[in-house]
Parts: structure tokens; sequence; C-alpha cells
């Protein structure tokens, strides 16, 4: 919905009567009250993209609410008024200006935390006491630490740390008993490597006049990819163009270089080469050039919903044979361990990611934004972080296996 006038009218005529789902973006600078109507049946609110830097005090009228969803407005504080929401698991504060994240406004059922993209330096210890805690998205703000009682988090499966302040690695990460999937690229402990591929690479970058643009062939949330043609005649690629300059994962910067230290592999889809900025241009676009894939892949299963949080969403009737199940997991485990010889963790071993070809069953594992390059960490750190990293691979397994005939 897209005015007060709109959710006015529809309360109004009875349209919104027992309404499980509101969104409503319409420059609000206030929390539209006429929502109350709805306390008793709103289980998903999402106000992204309006002025609110508040909310009321008695939202915690909204007892079946599950799913707030507020990006993109001035907030400077995360309210203290979610701490009190009985019902609330999954919070999504990404792009507001919050500083403050207090002990008091953690909901006791959060299973799901967006926080990137803000400008938080410290989080409370009640972080480690929210048991069905699962996904954490803290990408992109100023951390240099982590509350010590998130080390025992017993579901945390999914952690974002990338573009922070962290020096070293948190001892609690290597503690985390359920912990899968870990973005960490973009901060002091990992800067270092990624700056040095991106400068050794540079000289061989490709001009934008080496290529002719050709039609898209997809987008994801990062980027769109275009099919290209290289004008000397050689075969045609894919460019990747970023969209924005972070993402839920990291920089686009962090994942070209991550891409371009692990080099080439048969089932991996990393860049031959990033794109030199046209200097010329309006806009600094970033790009990079990958092998074109050949048609007849697909990803091998959807994200995670709102409800799966951490796990995919497989098509209803995805099934493998015992062969196919095994070439395929064959080839994604020698792509993971390439990637883990090259001293890196993908951070993102998820179907999803999985581009597969249903008729030969071969598989490439694509999508480096959350890949991390370890190099700068102490040995044991990088074992033991990619020893983690075959935990997202187990479940891939598992996933896969359940859907063997
Ligand atoms: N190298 C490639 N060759 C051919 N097609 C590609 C290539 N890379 C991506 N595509 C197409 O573009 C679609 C979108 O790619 P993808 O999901 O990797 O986007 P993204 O923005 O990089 O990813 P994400 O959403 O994970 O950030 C793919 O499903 C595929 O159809």
């Amino acid at each position: 919905m897209q005015s007060l006038q709109a959710l006015q009218e529809q309360l109004h005529s009875g349209a919104l009567r027992g309404a499980r789902q509101i969104k409503l973006a319409a420059d609000l600078r206030e929390f539209p009250r006429e929502l109350f109507a709805l306390a008793d049946t709103l289980e998903m609110l999402d106000l992204s993209g309006n002025q609110l830097s508040s909310l009321p005090d008695d939202l915690t009228r909204f007892s079946q609410l599950r799913v707030l969803f507020v990006s993109n407005n001035p907030f400077t504080e995360l309210p203290r008024v979610l701490g009190r929401m009985p019902r609330l698991e999954m919070v999504g504060f990404k792009a507001c200006q919050i500083r403050t994240v207090t002990a008091d406004s953690l909901p006791p059922q959060l299973r799901w935390l967006i926080l990137t993209d803000n400008q938080i330096t410290e989080l409370p210890d009640t972080l480690g006491e929210r048991p069905r805690l699962q996904k954490l998205m803290l990408a992109c703000n100023q951390l240099q630490s982590l509350p010590s009682g998130l080390a025992h988090s017993p579901r945390l499966e999914l952690l974002r740390l990338a573009g922070n302040r962290f020096a070293a690695l948190p001892p609690e990460v290597l503690a985390m008993p359920a912990l899968a999937w870990l973005a960490m690229a973009g901060n002091p402990m990992t800067l270092h490597s990624e700056q040095q591929v991106l400068q050794a690479n540079a000289a061989a970058a490709w001009r934008g006049d080496d290529l002719q643009r050709q039609e898209l062939l997809g987008h994801g949330a990062s980027g769109h990819i275009y099919r290209a043609s290289a004008v000397d005649g050689g075969p045609d690629v894919a460019l990747k163009v970023f969209k924005a300059g972070q993402t839920s994962d990291g920089t686009p910067q962090s994942e070209m270089a991550a891409g371009l230290a692990a080099g080439q592999h048969p089932h991996l889809l990393t860049p031959l080469a990033v794109l030199q900025a046209d200097v010329h241009a309006s806009s600094q676009e970033l790009a990079m050039v990958l092998p074109l894939l050949p048609p007849g892949l697909q990803p091998l299963a959807g994200p995670p919903s709102l409800a799966r949080c951490t796990r995919d969403v497989y098509a209803d009737g995805a099934r493998f044979s015992a062969a196919g199940a095994q070439r395929l997991l064959a080839q994604v485990r020698s792509a993971v361990a390439h990637l883990h010889g090259h001293g890196m963790l993908h951070g993102d071993v998820y179907a999803h990611n999985i581009l597969w070809n249903p008729a030969t069953g071969d598989a490439v594992l694509s999508d480096l934004g959350a890949a991390s390059m370890l190099g700068e960490l102490p040995a044991a750190q990088r074992l033991q972080l990619q020893q983690m990293e075959l935990r997202a691979l187990q479940h891939l397994e598992a996933e896969v296996q359940a859907r063997m005939h």
C-alpha cells in the first residue's frame, strides 16, 4: 500500500478485517495508529521505506505480530518496545541509522535479526540470551567485538559480520555450536589480502571497450548479469554489474577479490577479470567478467523463506537419482575443497547458490558474495572455520539425500 488514505479506506470498508499482513510505504513520519484496528490479527508488518524514527510504546498490543520489517527509516536506536513483543521472531532494520541497541530491545522469541548497514559499535549481552536465534545479519556496521554469550547460542546457524571493524576473529565465532554460514570479509582482519588481490589483478582488468553488452541473462540480489561479446572475437562471457556498494553479505570489492583469489575451477563460478571503471561515466559501475555458463542450468533450490529462515526451499517435486545426487554432491564438495585449499571460506554454501543441469547432473557453485579470504588469520583458526563450513555441506547433503528416489 502506498498511502495512508488507502489504508484508511480499506479499514473503513472492512476489506482489511482479519488481515494478517500489511506493507505500507507512504513517507510516514509517525506510526499510523489506524493499524491498531488490526492489533489482534496482524502477523507481519512491513513499514520499510518511510521516515519513522520511533515506534509507539503500546506496539505490544499487536499480540500476534511475528515479523516486523522497518528497513530504510531514520531510526537511531532499536526501539525498546520490541523487547516486550511476545511473539516477535523476525526483526529487520536494514539501512537505518541505528547506533544503539539496548539490552531490553530484543524480543524474547527472536529468531532472525537484520541490522545490516547501520552504525552499531556494540551489541548487548542479552543477544546471547535468545535461545531461538538462528540468523544474525550484522554486515556493514562498526563492530569490533561480539557479546560473549553469543558463543553458546545453540541454534545460531547464519552470521554476517562483513564490513565491520574486527581486527581479529571474535573468539565467540569458533565456539558457536551450530554455525554453518559465516561472512566476515571487509574487516581489518581480512582487508589487506583483499586489497592485495585487487591490486595484483588491476593491470589485467578488462576495459569497457573490450566488450559489447548484450541481453540480460538474469539478476539476483546483488547484480544484473548480461551476456557480453568480446570485440576481439573471443568467446562470449557474462558480465555481472553490481547493483549497490554493499549487500547483506558484504561489498562487491570483497566478492571480486575472493573470486579472483580463488581462480578457475570447473565447478565454481569465479570471475575471469574485473571490468575497469569507466572514468568518463557519470555513475561508477562496478562490474566483473565471468565465464558464460552453458544453457540448461538452474538453481538447485530457492532461497530460504521467512518460515524456513536458514534453510532453502526446494520445488515440491524435486527428486534426484542416487547417481545424480552423488555426482552433484561430489562436484560441490570439490568446489568447496578448492576454495578451502586457497585459504578461503565460501560463506554461503546453499542449494540456491548451486546452478545445476537436471539433464546431465552437472553443477556449479556460484555467488562468492559472502566469501572470505582467511590468509591473515592464524592457521588453526582457518582450519576451524573451514571445518565449520562443512556443516553447511552436511545440511546440503541431507537435503539432497532426503529427495533421492
Ligand atoms: N556466468 C553466467 N552465465 C550465464 N548466466 C548467468 C551467469 N551468472 C548468472 N547467470 C544468470 O543470472 C541469474 C542471476 O544470477 P545470480 O543469482 O548469481 O545473481 P547475483 O545477483 O549474482 O546473486 P545473489 O542474488 O546471490 O547476490 C542466474 O540465475 C543465471 O540465470
